[in-house]
């Protein structure tokens, strides 16, 4: 199967970060493919991406960059696919540089921007994108995201539980 998700970044010292969009979609088993792509140091090639990537069958782009981060906005401006930015945190500033340059889209140009790191929920959010289609796939993904969100439920139950247990063993002065 060809990918469906493209997720690319500025720099593959972006990759610590980024991997966390590609566990995630593996987790749904979504296809998809890697890249460094960078509006700053190719800007051709990455127009050249952004333009192509609907045609050669992907149907969403996650974008993670840090600092002066106009990668997800340059894509989303020469493609038609939803894109997802992901702020990359660089050693200065704790990527809020990296969160501003990604959110503050001019109207017209949308990137959905995850939290600072937030790599994870980008995943989970292209795989939910994929899932709000009407063909038996997206079904399908919608079914695992269902077992997903249950087992989220679970474990803040159980964290829940085990907290109450900790403070009805507590007796005495403070209990
Ligand atoms: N923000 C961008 C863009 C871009 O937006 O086009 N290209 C590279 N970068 C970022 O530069 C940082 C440092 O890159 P290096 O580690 O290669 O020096 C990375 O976080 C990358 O995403």
């Amino acid at each position: 199967m060809s990918a469906i998700v493209g997720v690319v970044m500025g720099s593959d010292s972006d990759w610590p970060v980024m991997s966390d969009a590609v566990e995630a979609l593996a987790e749904f088993d979504v296809e998809v493919e890697v890249d460094v792509v960078s509006a700053h140091r190719m800007p051709q090639e990455m127009i050249a991406y952004g333009e192509q990537a609907a045609g050669r069958g992907l149907r969403v782009i996650i974008a993670g960059a840090g600092g002066a981060a106009h990668l997800p906005g340059m894509l989303a401006a020469v493609t038609p696919l939803p894109v997802i930015g992901v702020p990359v945190p660089l050693r200065h500033l704790d990527g809020m540089d990296s969160l501003l340059s990604i959110v503050q889209m001019p109207s017209g140009v949308p990137v959905a921007t995850v939290s600072v790191g937030g790599a994870r929920n980008a995943g989970l959010l292209a795989a939910r994108i994929l899932g709000a289609g009407a063909d038996d796939g997206a079904a399908q993904l919608r079914e695992k995201m269902g077992q997903f969100q249950q087992g989220l439920r679970e474990t803040a139950q159980a964290k829940g539980a085990k907290l109450r247990a900790s403070r009805a063993h507590r007796t005495g002065f403070g209990s």
